[in-house]
Parts: structure tokens; C-alpha cells; sequence
């Protein structure tokens, strides 16, 4: 564990804008890029084949500044493209010949899936000692949403791992529709903040400084970051739903596999939906009250991401481990973890409770709690001194 990701952040952050083909990507960034909060921002717009357009249609006044990568869709051939740009450019800013830029924006290919972008951030020993995640920015269509989420699985998951989830063009859309849409995409990723955006209009404070660091407070701001308490039943997100409000305060010997929401898809497969793309996702907040040691918690991690790393798509924690005062941060994509931070206090002063986050494809809350229960089980056992406690 380390605690040099958290003191001092100095890493550029980067804002992963997403979304599917002609949900207004372009459209917003133009408009963001002329808003002073954006005055120091270089730009990696991905397009798509020899004949993207995007670039030429994104204005900005520092062209050194922004780069095109064309060659393919980042998610797939052009990841080397990716670090590779993002190292020149930092090499460019460190020798003065380019604006010394305090942000990133990557604009995804539409098709692009957002998780091998994630990766490549945070394990490429270059990038991530030089660029930190800030958020990963999704866009909807207003107007085509719902018929994009039915038919392209690509665009659920970009809703599902969004850090920030944007209705767009409010302006032209049909007003049922919209709160169906709002609806929806609330229950497929109940942590994410939503807005509505007409014509790429919006607080750039909405979108930017989504991340675990806060340059605000020049802290680590948990609470904000893992939005826990969106699945823990404070929130209404249209339904009262209660994303796992019946996950107070299991203690984590226990498995408790119960209470799911069939109907909506927030528990285990659905027979009569599963049809649905964005009912195979499912997201929830896991609590544990006793501190955890380490290696188990570590234990379960790699057996989960062995066995279904694909399917886990986004993780966000905070943990309360044995033999340490401070509170471990995890956050992981898929099968890649970054290396757990360790916080100087716990955000909630007395509230010492692990919150684990979840947002998971075809894994129900009851299955990951199994695997959980397992492991502490067989720590209590002692078979967790193998373990190399
Ligand atoms: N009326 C209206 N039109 C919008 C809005 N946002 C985007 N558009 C239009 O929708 C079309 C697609 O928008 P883009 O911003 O190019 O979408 P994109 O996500 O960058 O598209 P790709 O690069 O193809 O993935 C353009 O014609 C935009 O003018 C909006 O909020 N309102």
C-alpha cells in the first residue's frame, strides 16, 4: 500500500468524455472549451477511421494543445497511440512547446467501451505517474437514448462506469420520454450525478474535479467520489428502488444473500428481462463493519477479478483494514486495480464502516457477498495464515 497517490496530488487529471456515436461529445466539448475553467486543457480526440471529422469541428485557440488520433478506436488498436500521445505531450509541456496544460480531456470514439482507456491510465507506469483519472464523462442522447441502450451493449456500459452521466439535447427531445430516459439511466448507475445538457451547455463545475483528489481542498474527498450513500436507500432515483439499503450493517463473517429487486433488475438475472442490456447490470453498495484484514480482502479481490474480472466494471471503496488507523482507498476497472491509496483520516470521523461499490454485469450482490463470506470464513478458520498474514 502506498500513500504517494493521495499526498500532494500533482498528476494532471483527466476527464474521460464518452458516449455513443452522435450523443453530442463534440458538441459539448466545443462549448466547454471556451469556459475559463477549461482555459488550460489539452485535448485527445479519437476518431474513428481515415475520415473523422470531430477534430475540425472542435475549436480550440491553442491547436498545439490537441491531437487526433485516427488510426483506429482507442479501445482496441490505437491504446499505444494513446500513451504514446499522452507521454509527448507531457514531454512537449515539461519543455515549453506547448501551453504548460492543467487537464486532459480524451474523447472517445463512440463505439469506444471506456474500461481498456481506465487500464491504460492506470497501469501504464509512464501515464500514471504523470496523469490521474479525474472522471470518466458519459453522454446520452436525449432523443435516441432509449433505442442506443436496447441495441448497442457498448452504450450501457458506458452509462454504467460513468462518473458523471449527461442527458443531452434536452432541448429537442420529448419530455416522457426524457423521464423515462432519466429514469433509466439513474437506475443503471444510481452513483453517478445527472444532468440534463441542451446544446452542449453546462456548469463545467458539474463535470471536472470528479475524481478521488479534490484540487478545491487540495484533499481526498471520499464521500463525493464514491457517492455510497446513492445506493444505500437516501436517495430516490425515481422508484425507491433502495439500492442496498438492506446492506446496513452486515458484519462480513455472514453471507446475506437476499432482498433483490428481481423486477428491476437489480438483483439476480431477471428470466423474463434478461433480454435487456442494462438489466444485466447491476450496482450496489457492500458495508462491513468489522475491520478487515488485508490479505483476505485481497484474497477475495483476486479471486473476483480471476473469475469474473470482464464483468466487474467498476469498483470504488474505502476500507477499514486491521493493524492500520488510516483508511485504505480501492478503486478498480474490470481486472485491473489501482494500487490501494492509503488516506491520512477517515472522512467521517467516527463512521469507520468499508463501503464497497459495485457496478457489476451479470454478478449479483448475493454472489460477490459469497465470495466474500468464503474468504473471512476460511480467515477465521486459519486457513487465511497461508494467505501469507
Ligand atoms: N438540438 C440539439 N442538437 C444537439 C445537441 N447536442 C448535439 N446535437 C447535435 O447532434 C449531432 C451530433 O452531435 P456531436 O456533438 O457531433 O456528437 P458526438 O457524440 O461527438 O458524435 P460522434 O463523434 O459521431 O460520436 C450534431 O448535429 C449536433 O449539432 C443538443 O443538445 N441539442
Amino acid at each position: 500500500m502506498s500513500d504517494t497517490q493521495n499526498a500532494g496530488e500533482q498528476r494532471i487529471p483527466v476527464t474521460v468524455l464518452t458516449g455513443f456515436l452522435g450523443s453530442g461529445k463534440t458538441t459539448l466539448l466545443n462549448k466547454l472549451l471556451r469556459r475559463p475553467e477549461l482555459a488550460d486543457t489539452a485535448v485527445i480526440i479519437n476518431e474513428f477511421g481515415e475520415i473523422g471529422l470531430d477534430h475540425l469541428l472542435v475549436e480550440k485557440s491553442d491547436d498545439e494543445g490537441m491531437v487526433t488520433l485516427n488510426s483506429g478506436c482507442l479501445c482496441c488498436t490505437v491504446r499505444g497511440d494513446l500513451v504514446r500521445t499522452m507521454s509527448e505531450l507531457f514531454l512537449k509541456r515539461s519543455r515549453g512547446e506547448v501551453s504548460p496544460f492543467k487537464r486532459m480531456v480524451v474523447e472517445t470514439t463512440g463505439l469506444a467501451d471506456p474500461a481498456p482507456i481506465l487500464h491504460t491510465l492506470m497501469t501504464d507506469p509512464l501515464l500514471a505517474s504523470r496523469y490521474r483519472l479525474d472522471g470518466v464523462v458519459t453522454t446520452v442522447d436525449g432523443v435516441n437514448g432509449a433505442s442506443t441502450l436496447d441495441n448497442h451493449e457498448e452504450a450501457v456500459k458506458q452509462a454504467a462506469v460513468a462518473d458523471r452521466l449527461l442527458l443531452t439535447k434536452v432541448d429537442i427531445a420529448d419530455a416522457p420520454k426524457l423521464a423515462e430516459l432519466k429514469h433509466r439511466l439513474q437506475h443503471l448507475n444510481p452513483g453517478a450525478p445527472f444532468h440534463t445538457v441542451a446544446t452542449g451547455e453546462i456548469d463545467p463545475n458539474q463535470i471536472l474535479n470528479a475524481g478521488l483528489y479534490n484540487p478545491e481542498t487540495k484533499s481526498a474527498d471520499v464521500k463525493k467520489w464514491l457517492q455510497a450513500e446513492a445506493y444505500e436507500g437516501g436517495h430516490d432515483h425515481g422508484h425507491g428502488h433502495g439500492h442496498g439499503h438492506h446492506h446496513h450493517g452486515h458484519d462480513h463473517g455472514h453471507d446475506h444473500g437476499h432482498g433483490h429487486d428481481h423486477g428491476h433488475g437489480h438483483g439476480e438475472q431477471d428470466p423474463h428481462d434478461v433480454n435487456r442490456h442494462d438489466d444485466r447490470i447491476r450496482s450496489f453498495c457492500m458495508t462491513f463493519d468489522e475491520p478487515m484484514s488485508w490479505s483476505t480482502v485481497a484474497a477475495a479481490f483476486d479471486a473476483l477479478v480471476t473469475y469474473r474480472g470482464p464483468d466487474l466494471l467498476r469498483m470504488k471503496g474505502i476500507l477499514n483494514v486491521k493493524d492500520t488507523d488510516k483508511p485504505v482507498v480501492i478503486h478498480g476497472v474490470q481486472h485491473v486495480f489501482h494500487p490501494p491509496a492509503t488516506l491520512d483520516a477517515w472522512p467521517e470521523g467516527d463512521d469507520r464502516k468499508s463501503r464497497v461499490v459495485f457496478i457489476t454485469r451479470d454478478i449479483g450482490e448475493s454472489t460477490i457477498r459469497k465470495v466474500f463470506a468464503s474468504f473471512f470464513d476460511a480467515e477465521k478458520k486459519g486457513w487465511g495464515k497461508d494467505a501469507g498474514e
